[in-house]
């Protein structure tokens, strides 16, 4: 089921949670909403699903108008943050639910009943629990059995509302790698809310960034991370650094360091911010005679196959701290330890001239 959202806008009394959003979800597709708290991304997905209804603007289900169409229509199948499953019901039952509830005349027989949970509890890879209750179970367990009810009824959609927010790092992980796996078993059209950047990345098919009830940026992780459309995207999506400097007929200058910006070639003498991803600066021992920031190392972490290095430019404050990522082997190279001089260059770099925002 392809879905489609125009111009769509809520208030909450003077509080404008959405301002007129447009987006298109492909069938099959996973889509992550990412922004901040407030940002408006359970707003949207509760007015997809009609829990909410929207002030304007439209909801169509395959090009067909759902905008007043109740719930029950909808075919949408949910799981929240805090797995709500029936305490005083085993797993089999909390998963047979919907089927058990549904109007007689759509209602399919015990046998078909047994048969469809039995599959759905494979899938989820916990048949082996059918006969527990839910506090016998983790919070991740719940969670992948959240995600079984929901999909009992066969719905055309799946609306996950923060679906890992309330489990631990570790397992949260587990779930990702998992529910990406079982999304392209099953190609339901899906929308998954998250504040979680990596999250967002690793999992879905397209993320929409979503900031002060807008859409700011709509692309595949790979686009919305290596193209930030603006700042930010740019801040918001993983750690990166931010430079001032300015930019002239199609050159960039931070401190001295300079570099070809030439689709600055019409820019006269504006002030810019630049923004650099960590693993996208230069470190070396000395200057070489070429411009460089100079900068001395204030912390090493050296966990893992990326070293990160957290450097503190001559003259700035402790708060402006840059972050670094260069390779194991690019350390032993540079044998850094805490209060070493280096020299660094941006080797790649997006900026944004002030006038432009
Ligand atoms: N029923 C409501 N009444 C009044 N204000 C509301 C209501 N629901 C949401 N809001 C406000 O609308 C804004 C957007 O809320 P929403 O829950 O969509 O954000 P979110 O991006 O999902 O945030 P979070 O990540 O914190 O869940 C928030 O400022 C919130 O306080």
């Amino acid at each position: 089921m392809s879905i489609e959202i125009r111009q769509l806008s809520k208030q909450f009394g003077s509080f404008a949670a959405l301002r007129s959003i447009n987006l298109k979800i492909h069938s099959g597709e996973l889509l992550a909403l990412l922004g901040p708290s407030g940002s408006g991304k359970t707003t949207l997905l509760r007015v997809i699903a009609g829990l909410e209804t929207a002030d304007a603007g439209q909801v169509l289900f395959n090009d067909e108008d759902a905008t007043d169409q109740p719930i029950r229509d909808r075919q949408v199948g949910f799981v929240f943050q805090h797995y709500a499953l029936f305490r005083n019901m085993t797993i089999f039952e909390n998963v047979a639910f919907g089927l058990r509830v549904r109007p007689k005349k759509n209602r399919i027989k015990d046998q078909e009943i047994r048969e469809r949970v039995t599959k759905l509890l494979k899938l989820v890879q916990l048949d082996w629990l059918a006969d527990r209750y839910p506090h016998q179970l983790s919070g991740g367990q719940r969670q992948r059995i959240a995600l079984a009810r929901a999909l009992a009824v066969e719905p055309k959609v799946l609306l996950l509302d923060e679906p890992f927010g309330a489990l631990d790092a570790k397992v949260r992980k587990e779930l990702r790698t998992w529910l990406r796996r079982l999304h392209d078993e099953m190609h339901i059209t899906s929308i998954f809310v998250t504040h979680d950047q990596e999250e967002a990345l690793e999992v879905s098919d397209r993320v929409v960034v979503m900031n002060e009830g807008r859409i700011e940026q709509v692309g595949t992780p790979d686009e919305v991370y290596e193209r930030p459309v603006n700042p930010f995207v740019y801040e918001f999506l993983g750690h990166v650094n931010l430079f001032h400097g300015r930019v002239h007929q199609g050159r960039a200058w931070i401190g001295d360091v300079e570099i070809a910006a030439p689709e600055f070639s019409w820019a006269e003498e504006l002030a810019a911010v630049a923004y650099v991803r960590p693993h996208d600066i230069e470190v070396t021992r000395t200057a070489n005679g070429d411009a460089a920031l100079a900068a001395r190392v204030s912390h090493v972490l050296s966990v893992g196959p990326v070293v990160r290095l957290e450097l503190l430019r001559e003259g700035q404050h402790e708060q402006d701290l840059i972050q670094v990522e260069i390779s194991k082997e690019r350390f032993r190279e540079l044998q850094l330890t805490k209060g070493d001089q280096v020299f660094i260059k941006p080797r790649r770099l997006d900026l944004f001239p002030h006038q432009m925002h």
